[in-house]
Parts: C-alpha cells; sequence; structure tokens
C-alpha cells in the first residue's frame, strides 16, 4: 500500500514518519514542502504520477491562526486552492484523500460536544479557509477522510505545551486564559488512528473527530503538563479579552469523538497519559 505524505516536517508528519516501522505493510514517499509544494499543480501532478499512491495523507497547511488574519490570502491559497489541486489528483490517481482539519470551523456556541454533523460558522481567517478546503474536498472526492482535530501538541514544531515549558525557564509567573474549553490532542496519537485507518482498509468514511479524551482550558492544560513535569510556575487564569490576539477563537470547540473510536472499535488515550508520553520524548519527566 503506497501512501503519500505531504508536509512531512509539521507536527504530524514527523508523528507519521516515527511511527512508520510500526506499520511494515505501508509504503511511505514523505514529502516537504520544497519537493511538494501543495500550492503547485505541477509539483503536484509529477508526485502522483511517479508514485501513483493508494492513500495521500495531508498535513500540509497553513497553521499560524494569528498571523492568518493579516494574511488571508497566503491562508486561502494553501489551506483550500492548494487542498482543491491535491483532491482533483487523488481524484484522477483513485486516491483515498486524508485529509485534517480543526475544531475552529466551529464558533464555540454549541452546549454540547461537537459532532460530524453540525454546521461549521468559524470566525477566524484559519477557520474559513479550513472549513474552504473541507467543502472542496467534498464537492470534489467519493472516497475520503477529513479528520478534524482540535489542540495538537507533540514534541515536534511548535505548540502550546513546548510553549509553556519554554516560558516557564524564562518566567517564575504565567498568565494563561481558562475561558476557552477544548480536547488537546497528541499528534502521535492522531498519526497512529491515521495508520491504524489505513492498515485495516477501513472504506473512506467522510468526516470524523478525533482528539484525546479530556475536557480542558488552556489553563488546565498548562497546570496539566506542568504537574507532569513536576515544574513548578505560578500560573494566573485570565480571560481571553485580557489576553490580546488577532483571531478570535471559540470559546467551546469540544469535539465528539464517538465515530472514530466506534470505526476502529478502539478508546482514544486520555490527555494526562498523553502529556506524559510526549514529555517522556522530550526527556522532561
Ligand atoms: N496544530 C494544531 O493545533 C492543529 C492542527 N490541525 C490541522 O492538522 C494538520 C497538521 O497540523 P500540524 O502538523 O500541527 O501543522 P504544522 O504547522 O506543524 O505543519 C504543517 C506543515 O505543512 C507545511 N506546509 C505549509 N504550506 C505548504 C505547502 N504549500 N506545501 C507543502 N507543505 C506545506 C509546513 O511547512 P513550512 O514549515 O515550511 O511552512 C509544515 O511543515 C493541519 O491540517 C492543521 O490545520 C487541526 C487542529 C489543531
Ligand atoms: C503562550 C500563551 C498562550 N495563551 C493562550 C492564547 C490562546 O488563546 C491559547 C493557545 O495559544 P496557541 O497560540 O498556542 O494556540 P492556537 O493558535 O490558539 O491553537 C490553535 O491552533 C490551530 C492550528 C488549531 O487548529 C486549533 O485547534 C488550536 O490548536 O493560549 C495564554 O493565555 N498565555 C500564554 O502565555
Amino acid at each position: 500500500m503506497k501512501v503519500l505524505v505531504t508536509g512531512s516536517q509539521g507536527q504530524l508528519g514527523k508523528s507519521i514518519e516515527r511511527l512508520r516501522k510500526g506499520f511494515p505493510s505501508l509504503d511511505f514517499v514523505f514529502t516537504t514542502r520544497e519537493v511538494l509544494d501543495i500550492t503547485n499543480p505541477d509539483m503536484l501532478s509529477a508526485a502522483f504520477s511517479e508514485h501513483s499512491p493508494d492513500y495521500c495523507i495531508n498535513c500540509a497547511a497553513y497553521t499560524a491562526v494569528d498571523k492568518a488574519e493579516e494574511e488571508p490570502a497566503q491562508a486561502f491559497s494553501i489551506n483550500a486552492d492548494g487542498v482543491g489541486f491535491l483532491a482533483k489528483c487523488c481524484q484522477e490517481y483513485n486516491t483515498t484523500l486524508i485529509h485534517l482539519s480543526t475544531d475552529f470551523v466551529f464558533d464555540g456556541k454549541s452546549p454540547r460536544p461537537y459532532t460530524e454533523e453540525d454546521t461549521p460558522a468559524p470566525l477566524s481567517v484559519y477557520g474559513r479557509s479550513k472549513w474552504e478546503g473541507e467543502r472542496i474536498i467534498e464537492s470534489t472526492l467519493h472516497r475520503y477522510f477529513i479528520i478534524r482535530t482540535s489542540w495538537v501538541f507533540s514534541e515536534y514544531g511548535r505548540n502550546f505545551l513546548k510553549t509553556m515549558l519554554k516560558l516557564s525557564k524564562e518566567r517564575d509567573e504565567l498568565k494563561v486564559v481558562d475561558d476557552q474549553i477544548g480536547r488537546p490532542t497528541y499528534a502521535v496519537d492522531l498519526a497512529r488512528y491515521i495508520l491504524e485507518l489505513i492498515e485495516s482498509a477501513t472504506p473512506p468514511m467522510g468526516l470524523v473527530h478525533f482528539a484525546n479524551q479530556g475536557e480542558y482550558s488552556w489553563y488546565g492544560f498548562a497546570q496539566e503538563i506542568f504537574r507532569k513535569a513536576g515544574i513548578f510556575v505560578k500560573l494566573h487564569p485570565i480571560k481571553s479579552k485580557d489576553y490580546p490576539a488577532l483571531a478570535k477563537r471559540p470559546v467551546y470547540s469540544v469535539l465528539n469523538t464517538a465515530k472514530a473510536e466506534q470505526i476502529l472499535g478502539t478508546s482514544i488515550p486520555r490527555v494526562e497519559n498523553a502529556i506524559e508520553r510526549c514529555l517522556q520524548q522530550l526527556h522532561v519527566e
């Protein structure tokens, strides 16, 4: 089974690469932006023609939520137009596309966890660009998974967990927002889920929500990170209005992951356990 991975230097791409040895039946082609820019149709055609992949995992994305407010064209170019070019190649080569999307497609007004049936209403440029990418896939392809995930952390790249560890070395006190609630997701658990989906040859099931078990505010998530890391830092809960940011974020973006668990018949690990495994990889205990 040939699997083409785009954006392989990001958190998810590197997590997939780390797990590859455990999936010997999968023949991976990992590509970086330099060799396969998804906004470049010629590069995409060449890659699909050379590899004829059975699956394409699209880890390429524009993920700078605040910066996207200032450069919406770049965000849409990657998260919507590039995804459209990729979907066309998948259609031509009969490739199953596994694409990633975000909890930020929702406005946060739901009184209960968001299911795949709920209608998006993004608050930010990033959220709108990701929703546009989803809709392009839905209107182009029959064989796809769009996996919406949230609050991704890992030992790789830039993410909230690593930012907290870094800031704790520089400051004695930190202020973190406690009025945004979501489900943190360890990129390695997400990567494993995706590879198990492919290995099990599960028929494409459209939209699926995936996140680790446990609802947190960013403040609560920070508390848990420091508790597990054995780091003492004075944490102050603050409101989003007191943490100025360009992009508006949903106050509640908890994803309901029942469908994901039902598809593979497995249960997704809890956030606390995922933090421990991530800290072990970072050698922080
Ligand atoms: N991070 C998070 O908290 C969340 C992420 N997601 C989604 O999950 C997916 C994976 O996210 P994550 O791994 O964290 O993302 P990262 O930002 O860590 O990685 C994205 C990768 O895509 C690459 N890339 C950007 N533009 C292109 C392009 N035109 N062609 C090819 N590659 C490109 C980037 O390269 P470069 O560094 O050179 O720009 C980077 O290596 C994304 O779809 C994201 O929207 C969903 C919810 C939460
Ligand atoms: C660093 C820091 C952040 N914060 C707040 C700001 C923000 O509301 C929240 C998280 O900040 P970050 O910038 O790490 O993350 P953010 O860009 O909000 O993360 C989002 O990224 C995109 C890609 C997604 O798809 C989302 O699921 C989500 O993970 O924490 C503090 O309150 N104090 C701090 O010291």
